[in-house]
């Protein structure tokens, strides 16, 4: 029962200000008092084969980390899904400075920036592209990310980003185990909500990791000078 965000009131809104018929658009700030606690909700459970790693690429707003998605190698389920949804890629998305870069805020705090892993209904469509414009499409884990220690499962990830810095960009990158980027702790909230990104479809289920990952500064600093994405 999480209260559903106006994009027009989102502060990096520029699209269009209203979505036609958006319902339940994405992000939204999750008040905890607001939500309700379900003891016989499942944990998440989430196999990844770091072998189904493709490549990176940048598509102009983001780095992202694509996966083979013929099989069920790499998949999320559990929690409140009924079936198994393939992962297909992650991404960042992050602010010019540390005030701000999540999308989703927690009692209306920012975090520095907010990991996106897309998963879409391999049981119910045949395709991600299907996936992305149907209901019960989609399923998208966020994870929020904290100035703190250093994390060396990220490095490898920072590591290569100086070879996608610009629009377009590919490098292939065939190992990497997204599993390191996900919280030690399991707890979770759960909305139905839409895509952040055009095309905003209302076809995501979000599973909203409760507490952050932490990267240490010269880590996300490298993001900032690295990664541009309009030229
Ligand atoms: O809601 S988000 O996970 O931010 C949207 C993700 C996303 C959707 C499509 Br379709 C293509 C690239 C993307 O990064
Ligand atoms: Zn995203």
């Amino acid at each position: 029962s999480l209260q559903h965000k106006d994009a027009n009131l989102h502060p990096l809104w520029k699209g269009p200000l209203d979505v036609p018929g958006g319902s339940r658009q994405s992000p939204i700030n999750i008040r905890v008092r607001d939500s309700v606690f379900h003891p016989n909700l499942a944990p998440i459970s989430t196999q990844y084969d770091p072998n189904t790693c493709l490549h990176i690429w940048n598509n102009g707003y983001s780095f992202l980390v694509e996966y083979d998605d013929c099989t069920n190698k790499s998949v999320v389920s559990g929690g409140p899904l009924e079936n198994p949804f393939r992962l297909k890629q992650f991404h960042f998305h992050w602010g010019v400075n540390n005030d701000w870069g999540s999308e989703h805020t927690v009692d209306s705090k920012v975090f520095p920036a907010e990991l996106h892993l897309v998963h879409w209904n391999c049981t119910k469509y045949r395709t991600f592209e299907e996936a992305v414009m149907e209901d019960n499409g989609l399923v998208v884990i966020g994870v929020f990310l904290k100035l703190g220690r250093r994390n060396e499962k990220l490095q490898k990830l920072v590591d290569i980003l100086p070879s996608v810095r610009y629009k377009d960009a590919l490098t292939e990158f065939n190992y990497f185990d997204p599993s390191g980027l996900l919280p030690a702790c399991s707890d979770y909230w759960t909305y139905s909500g839409s895509l952040t990104t055009p095309p905003l479809t209302e076809s995501v289920t979000w599973i909203i990791m409760k507490k952050p990952i932490e990267v240490d500064h010269s880590q996300v600093i490298l993001v900032h000078q690295v990664f541009v994405t309009d030229l």
